[in-house]
């Protein structure tokens, strides 16, 4: 654990500080102890001999004044040290995070990721300097009385010195016991806390119902679930408890036992068998007291794994020499293979976008679309084939230099809560004013901003959720405009827009699609965008089944055509009163 510990700290030093501070005053500790013996020895005669014990008095006393001294840095030095390993380490997990692909963030990963660096940081900082100190002293006090009990006489020695490995032992398996009994409560803890949220949420519904008071069953098999897996726990740590505590009292009451047969066979004397006595005493009451930190030990086990893992999650791979620039904005799939999990999502595709056209991506749901357009923008690797820009891999390219040349307008935008024009300007932070407008105005966004209170200033709330979506998208569509990007990745709202939005919406693809600079891939699922495209691409179950133009695949009656029937005729769908 020391060394896992260890690993997770990019800069360990104040952890280090702390554990030397607590190590060199559980030693004098120790020490401190062992004096006891000459001390005794001296005195405890039937004439007492000051002479020989006031050397080992003077040494006591300052050992208590450097002991008393220790005390007083340690807790400053501990307080810092939780402090700057804390945020070390925040920093750290944060630096990383941006270096993952961007895959990695879904919605339980990323709930997971908040929840480690805002809580489990700071947690695990102050279980190391805490409770991971006072079980070092736990360990090295005995360890020094053992070392002082071996110059004294080292038959007692020996039945000590086995009880700390033996205990040490015990103790791993109590906190590691502590520690899967912690991961299986925090499934439990999730589920009760997803079951509340969701009774929250639900309180008009389960009221309409009857059940506004009484839960809903799911919650309540949430909550005896907690409860059973709580009890399961205890009773799975009981043993590990139980038997660290009955290998420390064994190792005291083989001493005592060895110690009293030695003072009656006479080859131990009264007052080393006194002095000895005390020893084990201070021997057992650390090392015995350690398992009190066992749940800590287990928790800081815990959390240590779970930041390591976060550590290790593989970065995606660097070229050596990375291309640093897209020549020109072509788009080429060849012979591509990728999946999430077993099945595959894309299976053997290939397609090429020239530069300046616009492709249109068909197909029923889950047939991949999203995907080729995440692999554009290299949001995964491909298991095999490649993903061209511009004639190089994706995997080539220096990421940060790809992604600035391509601009994605998501099916649901967010947005900060800030005003608008700083939502625009994200795109491009030193764009001017007459770029910004020029921009609205090409994503149809300037009759939203007239129409807004405070114009650019609105503020547009947390997520974006004072604008409906439609006119989120074409924030998004706008920062596309500003970005000035030469690749446009679309996923056009699938769902039904108020018919202003959708025209707006379907109107600002287009001035996207227009322009001969810039290569547009959009998942089309409106007779407007289809019709504006040069290409289309149809997928099913991951594979291409067609591609041509929107007029020859409306000719040739397949799959598009079959699609593009089905949106014109939602689209004339209209309810009568
Ligand atoms: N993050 C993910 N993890 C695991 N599987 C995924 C993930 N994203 C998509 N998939 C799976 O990959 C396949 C292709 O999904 P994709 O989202 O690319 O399809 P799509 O055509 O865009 O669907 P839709 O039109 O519904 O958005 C589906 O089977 C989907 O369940």
């Amino acid at each position: 654990m020391i060394g896992k510990l260890y690993r997770v700290w990019p800069q360990p030093g104040p952890l280090l500080r702390v554990w030397l501070l607590t190590g060199a005053m559980a030693v004098l500790q120790g020490l401190l102890l062992g004096l006891l013996v000459p001390i005794l020895r001296a005195l405890l005669r039937a004439e007492p001999d000051f002479a020989a014990a006031t050397p080992w008095l003077v040494t006591g006393a300052v050992g208590l004044l450097v002991y008393g001294a220790l005390s007083v840095i340690v807790m400053p030095v501990t307080f810092t040290a939780h402090m700057a390993l804390a945020s070390q380490l925040r920093q750290h997990l944060m630096r990383h995070v941006t270096t993952l692909p961007l895959g990695w963030f879904t919605g339980q990963r990323k709930g997971k990721f908040v929840r480690t660096v805002t809580n489990v940081t700071g947690v695990l900082a102050q279980l190391t300097v805490t409770v991971g100190a006072e079980a070092l002293t736990g360990v090295l006090v005995p360890v020094t009385i053992v070392a002082v009990t071996f110059v004294v006489d080292w038959r007692l020695a020996i039945p000590l010195l086995a009880t700390v490995p033996l205990a040490l032992l015990a103790l791993r398996r109590s906190w590691r016991t502590t520690a899967s009994v912690s991961d299986d409560m925090e499934v439990a803890a999730n589920e009760v806390a997803g079951r509340a949220i969701e009774f929250g949420q639900a309180q008009p519904v389960l009221r309409a119902a009857g059940h506004g008071t009484t839960g809903t069953a799911r919650m309540r098999e949430a909550l005896d679930d907690h409860r059973e897996r709580y009890r399961r726990g205890l009773r799975r740590m009981l043993f590990p408890d139980l038997s660290y505590s009955g290998v420390v009292m064994a190792g005291y009451a083989v001493v005592l036992v060895l110690a009293v047969q030695f003072l009656l066979n006479g080859s131990l004397v009264a007052v080393d068998t006194i002095a000895l006595l005390v020893l084990a005493v201070r021997f057992v009451e650390p090392l015995g007291g350690t398992i009190d930190h066992a749940s800590g030990l287990g928790a800081m086990d815990y959390l240590a794994t779970r930041v390591e893992n976060l550590q290790r999650t593989p970065t995606l791979p660097h070229s050596p020499n990375p291309v640093r620039r897209v020549e020109e904005a072509s788009i080429e799939f060849s012979h591509v293979t990728f999946s999430y999990g077993e099945k595959p999502a894309l299976s053997d595709v290939s397609f090429r976008c020239p530069a300046g056209t616009t492709t249109a991506l068909v197909g029923p749901s889950g047939s991949g679309k999203t995907t080729v357009t995440r692999l554009v923008a290299r949001f995964f690797d491909v298991d095999s084939g490649s993903v061209r820009v511009g004639g190089v891999d994706v995997r080539e390219y220096d990421h940060p230099a790809l992604l600035s040349d391509i601009a994605i307008v998501f099916q649901d935008v967010y947005l900060f809560d800030t005003t608008i024009e700083e939502n625009l300007r994200l795109a491009n932070p030193d764009a001017t004013r007459e770029e910004l407008e020029a921009a609205a105005r090409a994503a149809r966004l300037d009759e939203v901003v007239e129409r807004l209170p405070d114009g650019w200033n609105t503020r547009v709330g947390e997520g974006g959720m004072q604008l409906s979506g439609g006119e989120r998208q074409r924030v998004s569509i706008a920062r596309a405009f500003l970005k000035r990007a030469r690749i446009v990745l679309i996923d056009e709202a699938a769902s039904a827009l108020d018919p202003e939005n959708e025209g707006a919406v379907s109107q600002a693809i287009v001035n996207l699609a227009r322009d001969p600079q810039r290569t547009v891939i959009v998942i089309a699922h409106r007779p407007a965008t289809l019709a504006a495209a040069d290409h289309v691409v149809a997928l099913d179950a991951g594979r291409v089944t067609e591609t041509g133009s929107p007029t020859e695949l409306l000719r040739t009656g397949g799959t598009f055509a079959r699609l593009y029937n089905q949106y014109e005729h939602a689209r004339s769908w209209h309810v009568t009163t």
